[in-house]
């Protein structure tokens, strides 16, 4: 078959229904209607109808609004399986996951953050994970070291057994995750898993118990009388898949960036952009992925959902980056502040709602400032000093967005620090 009639990566459905439709009309013509009733027994009323002319023609422009945003809504339905089909070689991405406190943001959270992504279907060779720590402390690259031995086991018997959510926490946590396989050989490796994972929890705890999680010597040295207001860049490639395996461990990689007083250093934007630069020059991968650290990949395709609008849009610039809606995990029941409320849904053809910060892919080009036309590299601006110039490059130069949702893919994990309650 060749290229051109390949089927296509992604398509786009209308998710049109007529009896919405028909209701959003009908509360348009009442409230024109309404407007109506006002305006001609206005003589009669005072100054409170007045009032309440102008709050309901408010309203109705509102719902004018609304019912604009609403009338065709498109929803977008990717198909991994056909990409895989294809056979083409995956372009490599580059994720990134920031951290600023261990005590505020504790480190098991992070670190399934980090085993949640280095553990997708993807191939290992393709991958790698930055971790940006903006404590510089010595107990989150101790738990990212830890983190990634216990990868080494994690990554194969997820892939052996497809496991349906790769962070671990959320995995034993559930048992209707694992309850279908009752070999006894699966039954065998679960229960060294869930060992591994206890241990590594211990470690963890054990080690942020302590004022340093261990002798600060060696790989640790930088750590040393650190100051996390005042410091010089620390960069440690953990892991790095020399052999290129496609089912070793991705390269992992702790950075923390330099801080000093006088500079600003704009906290998660900042971070960003140290993340865009250092990966530039070690992996430098087309794509990149963002993921605040209080949040995972909760299906293990999410890169190949992606790829499939990143790769199979006719030209690169109709979609600069592609975003996944989030989650909360173990929200309240029936969901009384409405939290889990997604309002996203069919914005696809609107080029979605805008970037929400996380859980974003995009093209490397779009964040260097590089024009979609400028083909050639050249002209090639520096990186925006905070990341919210993203969306101003997008719309100068002419990118474009593009909302996915196939289900929820990130989900946020909601914790509340002891600190904080006692604070408060
Ligand atoms: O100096 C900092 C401050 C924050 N962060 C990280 O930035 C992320 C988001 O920060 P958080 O305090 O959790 O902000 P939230 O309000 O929870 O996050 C939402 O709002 C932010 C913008 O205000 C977006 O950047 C986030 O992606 C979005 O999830 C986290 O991973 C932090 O670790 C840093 O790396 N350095
Ligand atoms: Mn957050």
């Amino acid at each position: 078959m060749s290229k051109t009639e390949a089927p296509p990566l992604y398509e786009r459905k209308h998710l049109t229904k007529i009896i919405p439709r028909l209701i959003e009309l009908t509360i348009l013509f009442l409230c024109f209607s309404l407007l109506g009733y006002r305006l001609l027994h206005l003589k009669n009323h005072g100054f409170i109808w007045l009032v309440a002319l102008l709050c309901e023609s408010w309203f109705t422009f509102i719902w004018i609004v609304v019912v604009n945003i609403k009338w065709n809504p498109i929803a977008i339905k990717t198909h991994p399986e056909r990409l895989l089909q294809r056979n083409l070689e995956l372009p490599p991405l580059d994720m990134f996951v920031t951290t600023a406190d261990p005590v505020l943001e504790p480190p098991i959270i992070t670190v399934n953050t980090v085993i949640s992504l280095l553990s997708v279907d993807y191939p290992a060779n393709k991958l790698a994970c930055y971790l940006s720590d903006d404590a510089a402390s010595p107990l989150t690259y101790f738990c990212l070291v830890e983190a990634s031995e216990f990868a080494k086991l994690w990554i194969p018997f997820c892939k052996k057994y497809n496991v349906p959510v790769r962070a671990p926490f959320r995995y034993f946590s559930d048992q209707s995750l694992f309850t279908g396989n009752s070999s006894s050989e699966f039954q065998e490796d679960w229960n060294t898993m869930k060992d591994e994972y206890r241990r590594l929890c211990q470690k963890i705890e054990e080690a942020a118990q302590k004022s340093v999680p261990c002798e600060l010597t060696g790989d640790f040295a930088a750590f040393v009388d650190i100051d996390k207001r005042s410091h010089p860049t620390i960069i440690k490639v953990i892991s790095e898949n020399k052999e290129g395996l496609p089912d070793g461990l991705p390269p992992i990689v702790y950075i923390s960036r330099e801080k000093r007083p006088n500079h600003a250093h704009h906290f998660k934007a900042g971070a960003m952009n140290v993340l865009a630069r250092v990966s530039g020059v070690m992996t430098n991968a087309p794509f990149m992925l963002n993921v605040d650290c209080d949040m995972f990949a909760n299906n293990p395709q999410v890169v190949l959902h992606a790829m499939c609008l990143l790769l199979g849009v006719k030209d690169e610039t109709d979609c600069g980056f592609v975003q996944f809606p989030q989650q909360f995990y173990d929200g309240l029941k029936d969901d009384p502040f409405g939290n889990q409320m997604y309002l996203g849904r069919g914005l696809a053809g609107h080029q979605g709602p805008l970037y929400g910060g996380t859980g974003c892919f995009h093209r490397r080009k779009v964040i260097y400032g590089s024009s979609p036309e400028d083909k050639s590299g050249h002209g090639m601006k520096a990186i925006s000093c905070h990341l919210c110039f993203v969306f101003m490059h997008l719309g100068i130069m002419n990118w474009k967005d593009n909302l996915f949702h196939v289900g929820k893919h990130f989900l946020l994990i909601i914790y509340i620090p002891l600190r904080s309650v006692k604070e408060t």
